[in-house]
């Protein structure tokens, strides 16, 4: 019998599980699939591989990455943690919670390099467009091989799309934004917080990247920081120069104008405004079609694509849990491959899960809520598989913990330190200093 052949769109750190899963059942001297992973770019880490560029990059493809240079894990890395890879493993001592980016960039390559999927994976090929083959049951897949210039055609028996969806950034217009005099831009595009030393900056927006991107600005130097929000202000105790204004209505030179009538004068927008799920390689009869949120539209155990259960999904939800639900999706999907896992062949049955979930999801807007749906997900997962179980509960009190160190002091709440749930060893105190910042590299991090 000719093996199954799966194909795996995106390196990213949720493509990268899925090679490790498959890798991890061949260790064990199961029968794999054979596997190929698309990487558009010409490295693995999807965002967390970090480029100067905006724009374009050499290829002439969108730039993937939405990180900036002075990026700091944005939550404790204590509820990221692979289990069966643990930060002290990887760095021979335990690190801190708040890693930088380069940092956390090597932990996610070194369990790949160990495990030695890297043949896997074929650089530079974008996916250009798959279509499912109703006679054959199978997928045909349209790649870029950017080294030869030159596309071809493959067949699959599965697609899983791991291609991430915080790269195609969410651009609103407001009135003036074409007359502006000054700089306009997408957090998506930013990249070096001291472009914006002594002026006096809009963010508009209210979620992470407004609170992280603002807060760089603040450190780096900027002279003031107003950030509007459309539904509710962020809240923290912000220093003086930061002012939380409600929706803006227009610009007019200079001079931003809010729906209270107020008026700032700013040098320059970021627009933390969130990004779309864009998949312009896929047919509408596969597209997936979701806001970002926990129970992502049509997803049974939100992985499995209801409208074509030979197509899968990772990593498509919003995030609390990341690198370890990556792992928990990966080890399933492997299994429904692997015929361990039955998925029910009724659409109805796998409507009724994602109603089931979306039901569960809007039951409370609580953040604690949200965090411990998402933590019983990524367990209900791992039970059906060999993925190494541990504490998650731990890992989301982690997260409350978090929570209410950014309410205590939103500037310094990368100083905070927690307990390993995969070691139980607890994470050492790491000053980090907007200053320190500056010196983000791996090297002088280990050496702290
Ligand atoms: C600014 C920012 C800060 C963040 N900070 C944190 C943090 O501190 N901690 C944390 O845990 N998470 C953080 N995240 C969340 C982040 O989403 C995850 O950590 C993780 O990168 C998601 O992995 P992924 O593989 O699903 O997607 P991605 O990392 O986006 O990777 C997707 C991969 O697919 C490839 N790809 C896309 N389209 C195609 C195609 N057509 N053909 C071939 N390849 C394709 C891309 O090149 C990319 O390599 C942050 C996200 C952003 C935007």
């Amino acid at each position: 019998m000719t093996k199954k052949r799966i194909a795996i769109i995106g390196a990213g750190p949720s493509g990268l599980a899925q090679l490790r899963a498959f890798q991890s059942a061949a260790n064990k001297g199961e029968e794999i699939p054979e596997i190929v992973c698309f990487e558009k770019q010409d490295d693995w880490g999807g965002l967390w591989n970090y480029t100067w560029r905006t724009g374009l990059d050499e290829n002439g493809e969108p730039v993937h990455c939405s990180m900036y240079r002075y990026l700091w894990s944005n939550g404790p890395k204590e509820g990221l943690e692979f289990a069966d890879y643990s930060f002290e493993e990887h760095f021979g001592k335990q690190i801190a919670s708040y890693p930088p980016r380069a940092v956390l960039f090597d932990y996610i390559e070194g369990r790949v390099k160990k495990a030695g999927v890297r043949k896997w994976i074929r650089f530079n090929s974008p996916i250009r467009w798959v279509d499912y083959n109703e006679d054959k049951g199978n997928f045909t897949v349209t790649v870029h091989d950017h080294a030869k210039d030159s596309t071809y055609k493959e067949d699959f028996d599965h697609v899983i799309c791991a291609s991430g969806h915080f790269s195609t950034p969410n651009v609103p217009f407001y009135p003036g934004f074409d007359t502006f005099n000054g700089r306009v831009l997408h957090a998506h595009d930013f990249r070096d917080a001291r472009e914006f030393k002594d002026k006096d900056i809009l963010i508009l927006g209210a979620s992470y990247s407004a609170e992280d991107i603002g807060s760089q600005c603040w450190k780096y130097g900027c002279k003031s920081v107003t950030s509007s929000y459309r539904s509710a202000p962020m809240g923290f105790k912000w220093p003086d120069n930061w002012e939380e204004k409600p929706a803006l209505e227009s610009v007019s030179g200079n001079t931003a104008t809010f729906v209270d009538g107020t008026q700032k004068q700013v040098d320059a927008i970021i627009l933390c405004t969130g990004y779309k799920h864009f998949f312009n390689f896929l047919p509408d009869d596969l597209r997936l079609k979701t806001a970002n949120r926990l129970a992502a539209a049509d997803l049974y155990k939100g992985v499995v694509y209801v409208h074509n259960p030979k197509m899968f999904y990772l990593g498509m939800q919003d995030q609390w849990f990341t690198f370890n639900m990556f792992d928990a999706q990966a080890w399933w999907v492997r299994d429904a491959i692997m015929g361990k896992i039955e998925i029910p062949s009724d659409k109805d049955t796998l409507l009724a899960d994602v109603k089931e979930r979306e039901e569960r999801e809007e039951a409370s807007d609580d953040v604690k809520y949200a965090i411990k749906y998402q933590g019983d997900y990524v367990l209900e997962l791992i039970e059906e598989t060999d993925y190494p179980t541990f504490d998650v509960a731990g890992a989301c009190q982690a997260f409350y913990e978090w929570k209410g160190h950014k309410a205590q002091d939103i500037m310094a709440f990368r100083n905070n330190s927690y307990k390993s749930v995969i070691t139980g060893t607890m994470a050492p105190v790491h000053h980090t200093p907007w200053k320190d910042a500056l010196d983000d590299s791996l090297e002088s991090y280990l050496q702290n």
